[in-house]
């Protein structure tokens, strides 16, 4: 599969299908085909079987002078023919959808990615997810479910109506009055009558999803607090609406699907009422009628799926303009790609920032310098905003004055993807992969050696612990470090973060969760072996204070340095 794709400036489904417009083309000629062929066996079984009939009933002569042969070749080729276009059609289109699908994936994570951790911060992680996985496969499915039965649709039916206003031009007459009820009113009816129902689907299965993914993520702590009931409850309640939604959906398609049918048998009965008449002036032959009526039959065919095509129709425009929503972030917020310049210093200068709608100032024109290589402690009361320094450096929030430089660099004009490969965050709530201790370590870095893995092990003071496992570090340590003590789990963390090798460690409250004498040791550990990397802590801790070159405090909205 080729996955070579540019990132186009807007998020527009058509851009998407251009690159496949080949899979669209052959698909929709290979669906024509089976319709066609479709047609044209029941068309000319239709006529055979009366024909032959007919030659059988008119006595021996006549039944040996009728040339069986041929049209029987003509069925033969019309049933393998069908066969086959629609094989090939089911691997053309699914491989088209699939590319597309494919794409959509790729763009929108492109899309994302720039607006990360700013443009997100508003957005459900379950309803990024829901557009990341079931907005692109909606999306998509409008080439495979909605285009390409709406162009058979349309195709065919010129050839169709064309081939009965060949033999009885009033037939013709009345199959294009049929079709375009049954092809454009039923459908038009369905669409209107779907598209509320929908998207009321589409927005409580987006819910219901990020509903899940908290649940399933705090289960622990809802079943400690006796609340998972409350959670289940909310998302029994999201499924039932869904269910009903869906009855509701079946029942409009099951009805547009009758209406279609009886529109086709209306259709018939004209026809055979009027070519019976026609028969009787000998101006068409008996063997045509029932080929008649058989072809009629045939046509709406491509008519009956078109409900089903609508829904597809439906659920395409609405993932599309949810893609949209989501892709077309204002340009303002996504960061231009700068790279900064060494000495990688960071310059706070003259920030003011307070959350919106919160009146606690956290920066009140606060300036601040750190040299490349300083070892620094920032302190403060809790709650006193040293958690949202550390985010505004990676731009989370829009900064109400000042700006904040990196490496010479306005941190606004840096991606985060970018200013993550400078600066090393490990935060109060850090992650750990389901997997074993190397795993974990080697996730960030899979090229990382055993030598220099046991030296972040013993910087953190876990080497001893680590070599006193029987599996040492191939043991497994469990969804979200699990099987590990809350202290180990932070420590592990930080070597995780010492292995990315990066200028700057930033560390949340790093011994958080350890006796005295570990977190003397393990903060020892660390700025005695990083002399020339930049580490910042942000602690509570008084004892490892005098470990540091330089104690900043934060305090009524300002940082005040050497106190
Ligand atoms: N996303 C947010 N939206 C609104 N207010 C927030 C947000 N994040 C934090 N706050 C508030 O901002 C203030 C500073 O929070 P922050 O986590 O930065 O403090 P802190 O100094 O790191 O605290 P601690 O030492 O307890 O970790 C708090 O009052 C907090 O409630």
């Amino acid at each position: 599969m080729n996955n070579k794709f540019i990132v186009p400036e807007k998020f527009k489904l058509i851009t998407f299908i251009k690159p496949i417009k080949w899979h669209l083309t052959l698909g929709l000629f290979l669906s024509c085909l089976a319709a066609l062929s479709n047609f044209g066996l029941l068309f000319l079984s239709g006529w055979l079987i009366t024909s032959a009939a007919v030659a059988g009933l008119a006595g021996v002569a006549a039944a040996q002078a009728f040339n069986i042969m041929l049209p029987a070749a003509g069925v033969r080729f019309f049933a393998m023919a069908r066969i086959l276009s629609r094989y090939l059609e089911r691997i053309i289109t699914h491989d088209g959808a699939f590319r597309l699908t494919s794409a959509l994936r790729t763009a929108v994570y492109a899309f994302l990615i720039p607006q990360t951790p700013s443009g997100l911060m508003d957005k459900r992680g379950g309803d990024i997810l829901g557009q990341f996985v079931s907005d692109t496969e909606s999306a998509s499915a409008y080439y495979t479910d909605a285009a390409v039965p709406f162009g058979r649709a349309f195709c065919c039916a010129i050839i169709f109506i064309g081939l009965v206003f060949y033999f009885l031009p009033i037939a013709g007459i009345i199959l294009l009055i049929a079709l375009i009820l049954a092809g454009i009113v039923v459908p038009v009816i369905t669409y209107y009558l779907s598209y509320y129902i929908l998207e009321k689907m589409r927005q409580t299965k987006s819910v219901m999803q990020a509903n899940l993914a908290e649940t399933l993520q705090n289960l622990g702590e809802l079943l400690t607090l006796n609340v998972a009931e409350v959670s289940m409850h909310k998302i029994k309640q999201d499924q039932l609406d869904l269910d009903y939604s869906k009855l509701k959906l079946d029942f409009i398609e099951s009805a547009a699907r009758s209406l279609i049918t009886m529109i086709m048998m209306v259709a018939v009965l004209f026809v055979l009422i009027y070519s019976v008449q026609v028969y009787q002036y000998n101006a068409l032959t008996a063997a045509e009628i029932p080929m008649l009526v058989l072809g009629i039959m045939a046509a709406f065919d491509v008519v009956l799926p078109l409900p089903a095509a609508c829904h597809a129709k439906i659920k395409a425009d609405i993932a599309q303009k949810q893609l949209q929503a989501c892709c077309d972030y204002p340009q303002e917020h996504i960061k231009k790609s700068l790279l900064p310049k060494p000495s990688y210093d960071l310059v706070i200068d003259e920030v003011s920032f307070s959350y919106p709608s919160q009146p606690q100032i956290i920066l009140d024109q606060a300036s601040l310098t750190i040299k490349q290589g300083e070892h620094v402690a920032l302190i403060g009361a809790s709650g006193i905003g040293k958690s949202t320094v550390i985010n505004m450096l990676f731009s989370f929030y829009n900064l109400q004055s000042g700006s904040i430089y990196f490496g010479g660099k306005d941190v606004n004009r840096i991606s985060s993807t970018t200013l993550s490969t400078f600066i090393t965050v490990i935060s109060q709530d850090f992650h750990l992969f389901s997997g074993t201790i190397k795993e974990n370590l080697k996730l960030i870095n899979p090229n990382v050696k055993d030598e220099e893995i046991s030296e972040a092990l013993k910087v953190v003071q876990l080497e001893d612990f680590v070599h006193n496992l029987s599996l040492g570090l191939d043991t497994f340590i469990g969804n979200e470090g699990l099987r590990l003590s809350g202290g180990q789990a932070r420590r592990l963390a930080i070597a995780q973060g010492l292995l990315r090798n990066t200028p700057w460690l930033i560390l949340d409250e790093p011994t958080d969760g350890l006796d005295q004498k570990t977190e003397y040791e393990l903060i020892q550990a660390l700025v005695n072996k990083y002399t020339s990397k930049t580490i910042m802590i942000i602690t509570h801790k008084k004892e490892i204070l005098p470990l540091f070159n330089r104690v900043v405090l934060l305090q009524d909205g300002k940082f005040h340095s050497d106190i």
